[in-house]
């Protein structure tokens, strides 16, 4: 596979991040290397900010959020459309670098450049749109109101595995109301936000307003300082339940606002009076999206005893139709892990499993002639809650099917984890259904559906799923302040 050509190669930023709407390298010239999944070779370097650079940049989105909070929503929304539509523009060059860096197949790829697109057209629409209340005073004379304001700078920091959509579903609503940012890219994956960062700046979004700075080794140093700094009034992070905790004990020292999507551990029941081909389908698009690298991908397959037998044969040949490789090739519908560390966690759970008892019905290996970290697409029947998939978050495109009998019997095994992220069930039985979505101790539910993503829909999680909404209406509120203004003495006309 030759170097994948970008039309537009200025978008492909090396060596450099945004500070303050210029490229700049880190102060000490150190860089880290960023490589191919698939390939395992070298794609690019980029700059390993330290204390000191998170602080430059940290500066000028102080300086910026003085002038760009007093925009009027209507001025914010026009450069968030506009930002929107160049993403649109240069999709096809987005979703190349996505390919590349993270290793999803092109056609996912588009897909996740239109979602992350459509975070920013979402949040355009919404910016012209902030209202605060009028209030009833208990005080004779007075009246009180509420304002909406922008909470200040903000440090974002955001996974690999949807290297444009984590980003901008924080940015957008978070310029929206008049924030600036401070965008802690993800060292696996620096070249879609920093390419992000390139089309802000041809949107015209003034400087500072949006940085893009990029670590790896320095990760945690960084990610400190946007933790304990003053200046940084809000921190919102997508990523691992352990780094979350970390992240929210070191924003205690400065209270800041904080919001935490974290990591799943999401059941998918399937109920036997359940559209058994529906949710195949289902299962298949929730559990293999991103070979399994979702934090919403259905991780414990629970299916009722008197269809489990159907829905096993059924689910495992749709799973023998995948085609694993290279992303950029044609036909491929999986790609590989994101690293090595993936594929041995993934290796981990399937041994675990097959030494507890499961039947490996299809896949159970590493795939090494095809690259460094390619696993089969591995379905296991006959699962336990034993086993450690039934607790931990494999994270890969291994599916396990656990049997059950009763509705009672699987709320309760769903609801048996620390997580609540996501949760799926497929039943045409409309009391059920309700009773059911009640029942789960998760953010979002997907009833008879697979898919549950969408930037107009409310997302994240409860228990140390992290809280916080992204998206919709909700994810406005993440980055504003309420002020009430009380006006005394207003008393009444004499007549
Ligand atoms: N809830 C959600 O919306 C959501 C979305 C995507 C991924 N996730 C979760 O993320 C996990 C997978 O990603 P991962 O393993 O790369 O997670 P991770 O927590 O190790 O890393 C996520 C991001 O945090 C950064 N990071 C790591 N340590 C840090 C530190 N000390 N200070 C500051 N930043 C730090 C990383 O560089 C990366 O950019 C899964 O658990 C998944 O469920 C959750
Ligand atoms: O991985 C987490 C985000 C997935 C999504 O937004 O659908």
């Amino acid at each position: 596979m030759s170097v994948p050509k970008l039309r537009d190669p200025s978008l492909f930023k090396q060596g450099v991040a945004y500070v303050n709407g210029e490229w700049v390298p880190a102060k000490s010239g150190k860089t880290f290397d960023v490589h191919d999944p698939a390939t395992g070779k070298f794609i690019g370097s980029c700059p390993e900010f330290d204390a000191q650079d998170t602080e430059k940049a940290i500066e000028a989105a102080a300086e910026a959020f003085e002038s760009f909070r007093h925009l009027t929503g209507r001025q914010r929304s026009k450069l968030l459309r506009r930002w929107y539509e160049l993403v649109m523009e240069n999709a096809d060059d987005l979703a190349t670098l996505i390919t590349w860096e993270n290793g999803k197949p092109t056609a996912d790829a588009k897909g996740e450049v239109v979602y992350a697109a459509n975070f920013f057209e979402w949040f355009s629409e919404e910016a012209p749109r902030i209202y605060g209340d009028t209030i009833p005073s208990s005080v004779p004379g007075n009246r009180v109101f509420t304002i909406k304001e922008p909470v200040g700078v903000c440090g974002l920091i955001t996974p690999w595995n949807f290297p444009a959509a984590m980003i901008t579903r924080k940015v957008g609503p978070a310029l929206a109301v008049g924030c600036t940012v401070v965008c802690k890219a993800p060292g696996e994956t620096p070249f879609t936000p920093l390419a992000l960062a390139e089309l802000a700046h041809r949107a015209g979004i003034p400087k500072g307003v949006v940085n893009v700075i990029t670590a790896l080794d320095n990760t945690p140093e960084v990610g400190e300082v946007l933790t304990t700094h003053p200046t940084v009034r809000k921190v919102s992070f997508t990523g691992s339940t352990p780094v979350g905790k970390l992240l929210m004990k070191q924003c205690s020292g400065t209270l800041k606002k904080l919001s935490l999507e974290l990591g799943g551990n999401a059941p998918f029941i399937v109920f036997d009076d359940a559209d058994v081909d529906a949710a195949v389908a289902g299962a298949i698009a929730s559990k293999f999206r991103s070979s399994g690298q979702t934090c919403v991908c259905a991780n414990r397959i629970y299916v009722q005893r008197g269809i489990y037998d159907e829905f096993a044969e059924k689910f495992a040949a749709k799973v023998r139709e995948f085609r694993v490789g290279n992303g950029f090739e044609a036909g491929v519908t999986h790609g590989p892990l994101i690293h090595h560390r993936a594929v041995e966690k993934v290796e981990r759970h399937v041994h675990d499993a097959k030494e507890k008892g499961a039947k490996v019905v299809l896949g159970g290996h590493t795939l090494p002639d095809l690259g460094p970290n390619f696993f089969q697409p591995t379905v296991l029947t006959g699962m336990t809650p034993e086993m450690v998939m039934a607790s931990e978050e494999t994270f890969g495109p291994v599916a396990g099917l656990f049997p059950f009998d009763t509705e009672e019997e699987v709320v309760k095994m769903a609801n048996s984890t620390p997580v609540g992220l996501a949760g799926y069930f497929f039943s045409r039985d409309v009391a059920r259904v309700h009773r059911v979505a009640e029942h789960l101790e998760v953010g979002m539910v997907g009833v008879n559906t697979g898919l549950i993503s969408d930037p107009a829909a409310p997302f994240g999680g409860v228990k140390e799923s992290g809280f916080g909404r992204e998206g919709s209406l909700y994810g406005i509120g993440e980055y504003q302040v309420t002020k009430m203004i009380t006006v005394g003495g207003v008393g009444t006309l004499q007549r």
